[in-house]
């Protein structure tokens, strides 16, 4: 039997960060080799399972992302844009697959990832669960049918904790909702309405952020036309489905050839 994927997660401490330890834990062909927090965390140095309020596990919190890198087949990264931008260079030094979680990056960011995309296997999706994945397809095909006598709207609604709007399903889901009706999204993207909008523009995408609470995540992608309304709806109630997307990403990535993916290709759903 081939030997087990080794596997790093950047941002241990973080909400999705505590999530993936555990998805690789599950994940009967993985083994978890290396973890990174922030330069300065309380945890830099210490042992992973003992900072988590648990038994040792041999896993030393580290502050230096090459160290995990080296010593991983794939690493999962789910913090911020500037440690993601950073971590990709590495990614593709290391010859290592990236699965990238993070959101909130600016389009000079996101073409920032390009480069490693050569000599790396990127996979990145603001949304790493099997529901919204397949909601983006539905939207697509919803969007082609109706035509523009529907008027689109996402509205998200996210905990408290949430740094980046729109959300980065929210963005998928108005990405998908363009390809649909043959339009690019930042045409007809309308990205936050406040004071005298004057009357909606026929044909533009709306996107609403709500935060509140600890929500986990929640889209709705609305058809608005006059009569009638469809409304197609994710929402998610536990955040290991995006730590179990990851880890799939992480697997499948192996021996795949160098490249930008998303989770539309892990999952084969590309038609
Ligand atoms: N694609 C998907 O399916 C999903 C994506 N996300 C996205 O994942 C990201 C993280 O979300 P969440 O876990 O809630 O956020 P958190 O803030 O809880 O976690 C981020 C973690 O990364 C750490 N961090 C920051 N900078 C670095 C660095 N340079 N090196 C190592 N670690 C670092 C943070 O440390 P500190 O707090 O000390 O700064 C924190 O522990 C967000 O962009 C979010 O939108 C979330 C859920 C699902
Ligand atoms: O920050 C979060 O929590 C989430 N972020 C992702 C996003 O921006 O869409 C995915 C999920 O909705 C949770």
């Amino acid at each position: 039997m081939q030997g087990k994927v080794r596997i790093g997660v950047m941002g241990a401490a973080g909400r999705m960060g505590q999530m993936l330890i555990r998805a690789v834990g599950e994940a009967e062909a993985a083994t978890l080799t290396g973890v990174t927090e922030r330069p300065g965390h309380a945890w830099i140095g210490r042992d992973l399972g003992e900072a988590m309020g648990g038994p040792a596990r041999g896993v030393t919190v580290s502050d230096d992302p090459l160290e995990v890198f080296a010593g991983a087949d794939a690493v999962i990264d789910f913090t911020t844009p500037q440690a993601t931008l950073a971590n990709a260079a590495l990614a593709a030094q290391a010859r290592c697959v990236h699965v990238i979680g993070t959101t909130g990056f600016t389009d000079k960011e996101i073409a920032a990832l390009e480069p490693a995309q050569r000599h790396s296997v990127q996979v990145r999706a603001g949304n790493m669960s099997l529901g919204v994945n397949l909601l983006t397809l539905l939207t697509r095909k919803v969007a082609q049918a109706l035509g523009e006598d529907f008027d689109i709207e996402i509205v998200e609604m996210h905990h408290r904790h949430k740094v980046d709007a729109p959300s980065g399903t929210a963005l998928m889901l108005g990405e998908a909702a363009a390809a649909g009706r043959g339009v690019a999204f930042a045409d007809v993207a309308d990205r936050g309405r406040d004071g005298q909008t004057g009357a909606r523009r026929r044909g533009d995408i709306g996107l609403a952020a709500l935060r509140g609470g600890d929500v986990v995540g929640e889209h709705d992608v609305i058809f608005a036309a006059d009569g009638e309304r469809i409304v197609l709806r994710h929402l998610a109630t536990d955040r290991m489905i995006f730590a179990r997307g990851a880890v799939r990403a992480a697997l499948w990535g192996q021996g795949r050839k160098p490249g930008a993916y998303d989770m539309i290709d892990v999952l084969g759903m590309r038609d």
